[in-house]
C-alpha cells in the first residue's frame, strides 16, 4: 500500500468497504499537499479542462483551502445530481466499487499523498478521487454515464467481459478528451489531477489521439504507470451516455469470438485519427528504463 494513514488503520471498514473521513484529524501538512495540488492544477487547466469541469468545481467550493470535507459537499452534490462522496480505505473489489456507482456513491480513498511524491503515486488517493472525479458528478448526464458504468459492470462480470469493460472506463472516465467548439479538452479525472500529463495529453506530438468507438476502446490494451500513448476523443457526452446506453449483449458476444486485440501504438483503417503520434515520448522512456536496468546489473 502506498501512503500510510492512521486514521485509515485504526477504523474497521463497513461491510461496503466504506470508513469514516474524520475530517479533524488531517494535518496542517495534509491539507498544505492538497492546497499546493490545487493551486497548480487549477493554473495548468484553463482551457485545457471542459467548461463543465471548471464549472463543478465551483459549485461545490473545491477550491475554499484545505482538503475538503465530506460534509459540506455532500449535501451540494446530492442536491445537483443525487451522488455523494464515500470515503474507502484503499482500493475496494470491482463488484463492491461497481455496486457503490449503482447507487450513486463515488468511492474516494482517505489519504493524500506525500509532499515527496507530488507527481507520481500507485494508487488514488483522495485529490486524485476528489479533485479528479467529483466536479463532473455535478453534470448531469456525466452523473447518469457514471451510474449507467455501475450498472454496466455489473452485467459485464457476469458475462465475463470485465477486462473490455474496464477498458472503457480507462479511456474516458479516466483518459477521456472531448472535441468542443473551442477545441480538444480534457475530461478524464486521471489527466486532470497530474501536472504532467495535463498538457501532455493535448499538447504532446507523442500520443495517438483518435476519435471515440466503443468497440475499438474495448479492444484496445493501456498502460498504468506513465503517460497513455493513445487517447479517444468524444464528441459530446450525450454522445458518450447515447452509446452506451445500448444493450451491450451483442458487442460482448462478438468480444468473446473474435479476440481481435489493439496495441497502444496501433492505427487501424476504421480510425478518425486527430493526431497521429511519433511516440517519441514513450520510446525515450523505454530506452530510460533499459539504460537504468543496465546501469543496476553492473553496479
Ligand atoms: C474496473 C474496476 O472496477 C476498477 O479498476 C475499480 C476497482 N476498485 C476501485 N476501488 C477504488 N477505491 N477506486 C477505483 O477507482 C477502483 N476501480
Ligand atoms: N449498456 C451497457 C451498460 C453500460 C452503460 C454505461 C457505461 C458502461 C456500460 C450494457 O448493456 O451492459
Ligand atoms: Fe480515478
Amino acid at each position: 500500500m502506498g501512503v500510510h494513514d492512521p486514521v485509515i488503520d485504526e477504523q474497521t471498514p463497513a461491510s461496503d468497504f466504506t470508513i469514516e473521513q474524520r475530517w479533524d484529524r488531517y494535518t496542517t501538512e495534509e491539507h498544505a499537499v492538497w492546497d499546493t495540488l490545487y493551486a497548480r492544477q487549477i493554473s495548468i487547466l484553463k482551457n485545457r479542462a471542459v467548461d463543465e469541469f471548471h464549472h463543478g468545481l465551483g459549485l461545490l467550493d473545491l477550491g475554499s483551502g484545505g482538503i475538503p470535507d465530506l460534509s459540506d459537499i455532500n449535501p451540494k452534490l446530492k442536491a445537483l445530481t443525487g451522488w455523494e462522496v464515500v470515503m474507502v480505505p484503499h482500493l475496494v473489489p470491482d463488484d463492491v466499487f461497481f455496486d457503490h456507482l449503482a447507487n450513486r456513491r463515488f468511492p474516494s480513498g482517505r489519504f493524500i499523498r506525500k509532499r515527496s511524491q507530488l507527481d507520481y503515486l500507485e494508487e488514488p488517493d483522495i485529490f486524485h478521487d476528489i479533485f479528479g472525479h467529483v466536479p463532473m458528478l455535478t453534470l448531469p448526464v456525466f452523473a447518469d454515464y457514471m451510474q449507467a458504468y455501475g450498472k454496466g459492470g455489473q452485467r459485464a462480470q457476469t458475462m465475463g467481459r470485465l477486462k473490455e469493460l474496464a477498458r472503457l472506463y480507462w479511456y474516458t472516465v479516466e483518459f477521456g478528451l472531448i472535441q468542443q467548439a473551442e477545441g480538444l479538452r480534457i475530461y478524464g479525472a486521471g489527466i486532470v489531477s497530474s501536472a504532467g500529463e495535463t498538457p501532455f495529453c493535448l499538447e504532446s506530438d507523442s500520443p495517438n489521439r483518435i476519435r471515440f468507438d466503443l468497440e475499438r476502446v474495448m479492444r484496445t490494451d493501456y498502460k498504468i504507470d506513465d503517460f497513455q500513448q493513445v487517447y479517444f476523443v468524444i464528441d459530446s457526452f450525450d454522445q458518450l451516455l447515447d452509446v452506451t446506453q445500448q444493450d451491450f449483449t451483442a458487442l460482448y458476444e462478438r468480444l468473446g469470438t473474435d479476440m481481435t486485440r489493439f496495441g497502444l501504438t496501433d492505427i487501424i483503417d476504421a480510425d478518425e485519427v486527430y493526431h497521429h503520434g511519433d511516440q517519441a515520448y514513450a520510446q525515450a522512456a523505454a530506452a530510460r528504463s533499459r539504460h537504468d536496468a543496465d546501469a543496476g546489473e553492473t553496479e
